[in-house]
């Protein structure tokens, strides 16, 4: 998947200006950059609903269909009723429509997913009534349950629980494995450093590219944040 020459924003304030780069296929890419600096942006316009000003995104013959995207908790709605495992069943309706009966395969799916994420427990729990974490891993098993090509998450990990920010990194990985492109957001410089591919991002342009090692260094980050004494 390639990102040619990409300007994006909201209304007339743009953010993402001219920014080109590649996200390679069935690897983890994580996207780096200080608060603003349009990650999210970035990847709305991957999931195609941040529409670009100019430019544009553009997917290989080999990298066609589904995408998932599993926005940050506080964008999720909380006043909805329902519970859990309706909201992780919802990530089946891309396949069925929201109107069909989900098969029993969809059904195996989404109790694996909720397994998958340690929240089986909470399956009738209602959404709204969770904690942030417990919401957020919610949110995760439903973009799993699509059995998307390409998954993308916005802070997945954040503010979770060890347990569960390691259940996510196991997530990830086994998603990587099974030939899904992964691109997340995070703020934790060590979580970064296990992808495969990094994006630097500083007001909205991509100052580095490249595998983490590479692209984290010192000198960077003191570029992106523009202060000096952030190391990973
Ligand atoms: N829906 C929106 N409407 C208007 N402006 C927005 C909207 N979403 C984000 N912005 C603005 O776009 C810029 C980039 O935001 P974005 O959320 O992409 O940054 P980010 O790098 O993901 O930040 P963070 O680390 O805080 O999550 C910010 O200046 C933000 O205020």
């Amino acid at each position: 998947m390639t990102v040619r020459n990409l300007s994006a924003g909201y209304g007339r304030r743009p953010v993402l200006q001219r920014v080109t780069a590649h996200i390679p296929r069935a690897r983890t890419t994580v996207v780096v950059g200080p608060n603003g600096s349009g990650k999210s942006t970035l990847l709305g316009a991957l999931a195609g609903v941040v529409p670009p000003t100019s430019g544009a995104v553009a997917r290989q013959a080999l990298d066609a269909g589904r995408t998932a995207f599993v926005v940050q908790r506080s964008e999720a709605s909380d006043v909805l009723p329902i519970t859990v495992r309706e909201t992780v069943a919802m990530g089946r309706w891309a396949r069925r429509g929201p109107w069909r009966r989900l098969t029993r395969r969809d059904r195996a799916v989404v109790e694996s997913c909720m397994a998958r994420l340690g929240i089986l427990d909470l399956a009738s729990r209602q959404l709204g009534a969770l904690s942030g974490g417990q919401r957020q891993r919610a949110l995760v098993a439903q973009g799993l349950a699509q059995e998307a090509d390409l998954l993308l998450l916005d802070e997945p990990a954040a503010g979770l629980d060890l347990e569960a920010q390691r259940r996510i990194r196991e997530v990830l990985d086994e998603q990587r494995e099974s030939g899904v492109t992964v691109v997340h957001t995070t703020h934790d410089l060590t979580e970064a450093m296990r992808a495969d591919h990094c994006l630097l991002l500083g007001q909205g342009r991509l100052l580095a590219a490249g595998p983490p090692d590479s692209v984290l260094t010192r000198d960077a980050l003191e570029r992106a944040w523009g202060m000096p004494g952030i190391d990973v």
